[in-house]
């Protein structure tokens, strides 16, 4: 209703000065080139300096009120109306908020409501493009979401500062990065189809466009150097945001909205006198209260009510008024309005920047993402040869993708080749055959961000390869005979897993790859596991203590191991989980959406609860309990995150509950 009174009661003077005659004049012309000729009409240059967009949008509304002798300044505002509420329906879709709160936070505010329908700017067209185009990010239409960005460029050219943190979102997020060719192609379709024709068809646009007093406006907060150098502040604050955004090594898409929120917010409070640009920080400010405290509403009241006395202020009534008043009182100094609006503008200024300070703290620095940015997550797996190290870690590290993953593995530090006599003296389970320095060493190198030289144990020659580099990345897993076995290893790790495998389903798994895959005999293993038995015991079993996670997989029917594989192996998992992990969830899931048989005992003192689970979940049961379970870590797994079935899938979930939970405790 709002709305409505100031649509029919208010005719902005921009309205009734420039774009309404713009219009008109286009409308009467009915060229491709409308700027070139209303300047040659002798209109101003300030009057549209906007691309084709810009006229298209406003052009419909523009021809009905021609059509039906209307006032063109009514359709102006329509459209803006139109405007308006796909916004709120685009907000409403990205930020799946609940309507209330949306209609509270956006639909009422007054900075909307001032800035479009009051004092007629324009600025709801090209932000409603632009979130449109966060939309598609979002639905991963990225040749739209291109296209998009380029249609709100041509609304309005100072979108163009939107583009960089569209391309860092896509260029630091590793399962993105291949999709990045999409963002790009809609790019150049969108510069090709609403850009160049504008550039090639109107000189008269690019006039009006170069000299856009609101460009200026830039350049003017700016602190005096001597020797008429300037140092400018907002290209400055533009500047250190695309850095610090360029820092956070992994965005998702709250980081990226956030990022892009923020700087659009500092170039706004710092750009004097541009009360049309508020509108760009809307989603920012909507997004923010909807997932802040009460204190949020509060703050953004506070600069809701400072802006709109700024406007009011520089408004052509008021203005207008004190000139009034001014006739009949003369003492009433210039300066009054003046200093009034520069405190209210540095009260503006002030609150913006707590306004980005804390949507910074609160949004940024509580951002799993940005935590893990700070510090790779590195996973520990131990456990004894045979016990599932590497499937294990194969398994998570395709959840993750490649492209994020660095691993090492125990057996790349064995001392010597297969060949070398030292094996004779002692097993590859005594720490003192492994180089456990150099593996500690390039261990703390990945999970302080650094890169390593390693080298490959290949199993089918028994031969180490040379050595290849390794660089660092936002997971490291590290898994091995010997992977839990020093204080500094485990103060690397952000989770400790140990295999604990059940002793005849390890014999026989290690058998059947010892000697179908690494080409040894059978007497040969079986003579290992003599041999290795005290070393077992000695070195590898105790690294079970230091374990947040213990996994026992054991055979369901243990008969089947003695009938030489004919009968499929049936196997169920034992999951004992220390450090207060809360397996409610989790158990509630495994039974009523995957269907399991699940045990759950817990320690008196809660310090140790153990799953037991029995069923065959396939790797789609998987996927939907992690989604259920974690939902907000699927933004850090791969694309196309491969999932298990069984008791390896089972391992994956539950492994990333305890990722997930790990992140969280990074925060406090
Ligand atoms: N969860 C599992 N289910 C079935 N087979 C498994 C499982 N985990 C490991 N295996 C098999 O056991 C063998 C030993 O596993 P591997 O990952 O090589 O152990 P490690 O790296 O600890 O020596 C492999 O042949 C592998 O296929
Ligand atoms: O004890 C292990 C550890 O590897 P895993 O944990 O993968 O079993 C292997 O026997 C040695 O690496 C030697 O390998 P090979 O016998 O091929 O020379």
């Amino acid at each position: 209703m709002i709305r409505i009174a100031l649509i029919v009661r208010v005719i902005p003077t921009s309205t009734l000065t420039w774009y309404a005659p713009f219009l008109e004049s286009s409308l009467t012309g009915m060229s491709l080139d409308p700027w070139s000729d209303w300047l040659y009409q002798g209109g101003a240059a300030s009057a549209f300096p906007y691309g084709y967009v810009m006229w298209l949008v406003l052009l419909p509304a523009s021809m009905l009120c021609k059509a039906m002798s209307v006032p063109l300044s009514y359709g102006y505002s329509v459209t803006l109306l139109v405007a308006d509420v796909v916004m709120l329906v685009f907000l409403r879709k990205y930020l799946s908020s609940r309507d209330r709160l949306l209609l509270i936070t956006y639909w009422l505010s007054p900075i909307v409501i001032a800035a479009t329908y009051a004092l007629g700017f324009n600025d709801l067209i090209p932000m409603v493009f632009l979130v449109a185009a966060f939309y598609c990010l979002r639905k991963m239409r990225l040749l739209w979401c291109g296209f998009l960005c380029t249609a709100a460029i041509s609304a309005k050219l100072s979108m163009v500062i939107a583009i960089p943190f569209f391309l860092i979102y896509l260029l630091h997020n590793q399962n993105l990065k291949q999709f990045l060719q999409f963002y790009l192609k809609g790019l150049v379709l969108g510069s090709g189809l609403l850009l160049l024709p504008f550039v090639l068809v109107s000189s008269g646009g690019l006039y009006m466009l170069l000299n856009n007093p609101e460009i200026g406006k830039i350049y003017q907060l700016a602190l005096d150097l001597g020797g008429g150098s300037k140092l400018c502040l907002v290209p400055l604050a533009y500047c250190l945001m695309f850095y610090a955004t360029w820092r956070v090594k992994r965005l998702n898409f709250e980081l990226f909205s956030a990022t892009l929120g923020m700087a659009f917010l500092l170039v706004v409070i710092l750009t004097p006198v541009s009360p049309g640009w508020f509108i760009w920080a809307m989603p920012l400010l909507v997004s923010y209260q909807l997932q802040s405290d009460r204190f949020a509403f509060v703050l953004v009241g506070l600069f809701t009510m400072v802006y709109l006395s700024c406007s009011l202020l520089l408004s052509p009534q008021v203005i207008a008024t004190m000139d009034i008043l001014r006739h009949w009182i003369p003492f009433v100094p210039q300066s009054v309005e003046k200093n009034t609006l520069s405190i209210l503008q540095t009260m503006l200024v002030a609150l913006g920047i707590i306004l980005a300070f804390r949507v910074w703290r609160e949004t940024v620095i509580r951002n799993d993402f940005f935590r893990l940015s700070r510090r790779p997550f590195v996973l520990g797996i131990a456990g004894d040869s045979g016990a599932g190290k590497d499937t294990f870690s194969d398994a998570m590290r395709d959840l993750f993708g490649r492209h994020s993953v660095a691993t090492i593995s125990g057996d790349d530090y064995h001392l010597w080749d297969r060949q070398k006599p030292m094996w004779q003296v002692m097993t590859h389970l005594n720490p003192m055959a492994n180089d456990l320095d150099a593996f500690t060493h390039d261990l703390v190198s990945l999970t302080d961000g650094k890169g390593i030289q390693s080298r490959h144990y290949d199993h089918s020659t028994g031969k180490m390869s040379r050595p290849f580099g390794i660089r660092s990345n936002d997971f490291i897993i590290a898994s091995g005979l010997h992977a839990l076995y020093s204080p500094i290893m485990r103060q690397c790790y952000s989770l400790k897993v140990y295999l604990d495998i059940d002793e005849d389903l390890r014999r026989f798994l290690k058998i059947r790859r010892d000697v179908q895959h690494r080409g040894h005999s059978l007497e040969k293993v079986l003579a290992s596991f003599k041999r290795r038995e005290a070393d077992s015991a000695k070195f590898i079993w105790p690294q079970a203590s230091h374990a947040d996670l213990i996994f026992s997989v054991q055979p369901i029917h243990p008969s089947v191991l003695e009938d030489g594989g004919h009968h499929p192996l049936r196997l169920k998992l034992l999951a004992r989980s220390r450090h207060g992990y809360n397996a409610v969830l989790l158990t509630r899931i495994l039974i009523g959406v995957c269907g399991l048989h699940v045990d759950m005992a817990e320690e008196a003192d809660g310090t140790e609860v153990a799953l037991t689970i029995e069923g065959e979940p396939t790797a789609d049961d998987i996927q939907m309990a992690v989604k259920m379970i974690c939902p907000s870590l699927s933004e850090f797994l791969d694309f196309y995150p491969k999932w298990e079935g069984g008791v390896l899938g089972l391992m994956q979930l539950i492994t990333l509950s305890h990722v997930n939970q790990a992140l969280k405790k990074r925060f406090i």
